[in-house]
């Protein structure tokens, strides 16, 4: 779409809409870092709840604040009736992120203090969400194989109470860093469309549950966060590394896109992947998965000689929690456990510093007419 006398940037494609000082995508270096730090180094050397901290707060935890910090997530984990009711109203049928979206709108007309403003009041929210989201993916999930719910346990770190509360066990050590690499690697990425959206919805001097609930929609869609549900099936349906070339041939020749590969932002290469693909070769390791390390391997290099497009984030994590034991609609749940942190420091920093969201549109209708 063009007009003869406006600049049109479809898809916001290069506009810089604001400032940040959460985290830095650099696509020429191919960095990301979060408050200066490489997330590279960030997975190396700390865990997700460090992370989480460091996101809301900009600086990384001393021991003390850390306790505090784990202590309040742990014992806000639990539900209230209400959100559990809700969940076993749900068909069984929806996707579980509707189940998300769904039971963070219930927190909000829970909470009585749902307008109050202030960093401090909408941080303990951000907060609270972040320790209630796996319980309430965890209940969804558990509900729709017919099993009991498994609360949460207090005793265990963020990574391993998910698997916990899905599985009622934790799984080897190696599979939960790998689960915690994934939570790092997630937690963060500037103005990518989900964040943007809650942006948007907090730029009107809304909630920060709505705005949430506004991302998690986002964050649903196979352009976004849903690929790395998309790229599993695409693996299924490939279903063999021998077959990949010419799978790939028969999507590009339809016009397909090829799920989990491209970027608007990285040209040469998601600077996560390799971090993430190291995690998934570890958990293919320990979990018999060569057969979808391979598949992986032929894919990417067949992408990369046909249409010269390298893999994103959701192409070495799909893969990554199918082996861990996930079904294929809870990984951008798993998303969502993850990304709370940049959602709500962005709508934190959103309400520091608010302009109202509202660009202009090329007009490509009729003249003005009469009405007949
Ligand atoms: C965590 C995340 O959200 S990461 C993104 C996850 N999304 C996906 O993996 C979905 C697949 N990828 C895509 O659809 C795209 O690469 C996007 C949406 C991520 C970025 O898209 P844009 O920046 O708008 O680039 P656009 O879609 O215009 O692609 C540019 C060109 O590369 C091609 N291309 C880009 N990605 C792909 C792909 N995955 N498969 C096939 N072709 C692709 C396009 O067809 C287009 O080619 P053309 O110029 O010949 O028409
Ligand atoms: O930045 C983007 O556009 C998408 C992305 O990779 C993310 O949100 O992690």
């Amino acid at each position: 779409m063009s007009s003869s006398d406006t600049e049109v940037h479809r898809g916001l494609a290069g506009v810089v809409a604001d400032t940040t000082s959460i985290s830095k995508v650099v696509p020429e270096t191919n960095s990301l870092t979060y408050s200066g730090y490489p997330v590279q180094e960030l997975c190396a050397k700390c865990s997700f709840e460090q992370v989480a901290y460091l996101i809301w707060h900009g600086e990384l935890p001393t021991e003390d604040q850390l306790r505090g910090f784990v202590e309040t997530e742990r014992s806000q984990r639990e539900l209230g009736s209400a959100t559990l009711e809700i969940l076993d109203r749900l068909p069984t049928t929806c996707h579980p992120m509707d189940a998300l979206r769904t039971a963070v709108s219930v927190l909000g007309a829970e909470d009585e203090t749902e307008d109050e403003p202030g960093r401090e009041a909408n941080l303990a929210k951000a907060q609270a969400l972040y320790a209630k989201l796996p319980t309430i993916m965890a209940a969804f999930y558990r509900r729709r194989q017919g099993l009991d719910r498994i609360a949460p346990d207090p005793s265990l770190g963020f990574s391993e109470n998910v698997f916990q509360m899905c599985f009622g066990k934790v799984p080897a050590p190696e599979i939960v860093a790998a689960f915690d690499t994934s939570m790092i690697l997630y937690a963060e990425h500037s103005f990518n469309a989900s964040t943007f959206a809650a942006r948007v919805v907090t730029s009107t001097l809304s909630d920060l549950y709505s705005a949430v609930t506004a991302a998690i929609g986002a964050l649903k869609g196979p352009l976004h966060g849903g690929a790395n549900e998309a790229v599993m099936r695409m693996m299924l349906d490939v279903g063999d590394a021998d077959r990949a070339v010419a799978w790939l041939d028969e999507q590009l020749a339809a016009k397909q896109k090829v799920m989990g590969f491209g970027h608007r932002v990285y040209r040469n290469g998601d600077s996560r992947v390799p971090t993430m693909k190291e995690a998934l070769i570890k958990v293919a390791g320990l979990t018999d998965g060569q057969q979808w390390l391979d598949v992986y391997q032929a894919l990417e290099q067949a992408m990369l000689d046909r249409k010269n497009i390298h893999p994103n984030l959701d192409f070495p994590s799909g893969p990554a929690y199918y082996l861990m034991g996930f079904d294929i609609d809870m990984f951008t749940p798993l998303f969502v456990l993850s990304r709370i942190t940049g959602w709500t420091a962005h709508i934190l920093e959103q309400q520091a510093a608010n302009s109202l969201i509202r660009p202009l549109s090329a007009y490509t209708g009729p003249e003005q007419r009469p009405v007949p």
